[in-house]
């Protein structure tokens, strides 16, 4: 890891299609009422990086910040209800202000509100991405926010560093952008410690990251800089970079495309999941378990294994076949997640059981395995 200045190109020089995110106070202008000046250089920028052949999608917050500023409230509510009716009054006023900024400069914009629910069936997640690539074939700026006025704990992404990571997971981006308000990831909160220095070159991987990053400093934001320290892994997962920078410095958009380093570049590795596996791992919460024995963790864990019932020791929650399971060690922690071929109560049944007893105890085999190994994904070597 580097604190000091690269002379090294900027991750983002080389990335085509990117996913930009923009935090709550820089959008609302920490909260005064949504900064039309701020949005307009965001439009110039993505405008011209459109001319340079580059594919923005924009993942913008500020509903509820902007929302309780119309409404008059000064203080962030507690209760749920109050902070969706507020996320619905702001998002209109999100919606009109890239509207605007948009139209002025000769572009299309469009609005799409995602929920997890949306990411996790598999059927939907296509299909958001299918209408993701078809608007960026066709030019315009998608402006994804969370769909926070109808989410429950159930289906809810939680913050916008994650929903930016998700998204670019989802269309394979080269790159995502997190512009906050500070100038990027301190080895410690600025806020707090003024002897913390800038992070400028890491691994998205870098555990030690994890342990510089604070929550939010102020009551705008939600995340503070953990959740883009995990959206930078999350992204790297399928070969994205990501740059954490100030969205209040001067075309920060278009410096980094043209190559300078700005901010902190968490780089992703070589290695990239495939994209079936990468939608399993992105699911940020799992219905069914299973938990297996030493010796089907040891097989999992090298690689290359199918998950037989034999290795099952315990089934916990309900789910269908075809929906995406997590399966525990003896002591409980995730190592894998995948496929099933069976439904919870038939797992239940042929738990412990060997391939060949299967179709006794069920009176039919779908397949000898409970999670086959090209549907499985270690989530913890
Ligand atoms: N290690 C760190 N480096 C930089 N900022 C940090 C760090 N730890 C915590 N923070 C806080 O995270 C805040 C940015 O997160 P947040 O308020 O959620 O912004 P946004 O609305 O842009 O998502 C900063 O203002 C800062 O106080
Ligand atoms: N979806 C919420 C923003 C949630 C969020 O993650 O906020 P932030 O930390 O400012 O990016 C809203 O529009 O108010």
């Amino acid at each position: 890891m580097k604190t000091e200045q690269l002379d090294k190109l900027s991750v983002i020089a080389a990335a085509r299609r990117l996913v930009v995110k923009v935090g709550s106070s820089l959008v609302t202008d920490d909260g005064r009422g949504i900064d039309h000046a701020a949005v307009a250089r965001w439009a110039d920028q993505i405008t011209a990086l459109h001319g340079l052949g580059k594919e923005i999608i924009l993942v913008s917050s500020g509903a509820i910040a902007e929302g309780m500023k119309r409404l008059g409230w000064a203080k962030r509510p507690r209760e749920i209800p109050e902070l969706q009716a507020a996320a619905a009054v702001g998002q209109m006023g999100l919606a009109q202000a890239y509207e605007a900024a948009f139209s002025a400069r000769g572009r299309h914009c469009a609005q799409i509100l995602l929920t997890h629910a949306d990411l996790a069936n598999r059927r939907r997640y296509l299909n958001a991405r299918s209408t993701l690539l078809t608007l960026l074939a066709h030019g315009v700026v998608p402006v994804i926010n969370e769909n926070d006025t109808v989410v429950t704990d159930e289906i809810k992404v939680g913050d916008n560093d994650t929903l930016g990571a998700l998204v670019t997971n989802l269309v394979e981006a080269d790159a995502l952008v997190i512009l906050t308000d500070q100038p990027g990831l301190y080895s410690a909160d600025p806020r707090k410690d003024p002897a913390a220095e800038l992070i400028v070159d890491a691994q998205a991987d870098d555990p030690s990251l994890v342990a510089m990053a604070g929550g939010a400093g102020s009551s705008i934001g939600k995340g503070g800089m953990l959740t883009k320290v995990l959206a930078a892994r999350r992204a790297a997962q399928s070969g994205a970079h990501t740059v954490i920078a100030s969205g209040r410095e001067a075309d920060v958009l278009l410096r980094l495309a043209a190559g300078e380093v700005i901010g902190s570049q968490l780089r992703a590795g070589a290695g990239k999941l495939a994209a079936r596996k990468q939608w399993m791992v992105d699911h940020l919460q799992i219905g069914g378990r299973v938990q297996v024995d030493a010796g089907a963790a040891q097989r999992l864990r090298e690689g290359g294994a199918s998950l037989l019932p034999v290795g099952v020791v315990d089934v916990v929650g309900e789910f269908e076949r075809g929906d995406v399971i997590a399966v525990l060690d003896a002591q409980g922690r995730e190592i894998a997640r995948g496929l099933t071929n069976y439904a919870a109560a038939e797992a239940r049944l042929i738990r412990r059981a060997p391939t060949t007893q299967i179709a006794s105890i069920l009176g039919f085999m779908e397949e000898p395995e409970l999670i086959h190994r090209d549907n499985l994904v270690l989530t913890q070597p």
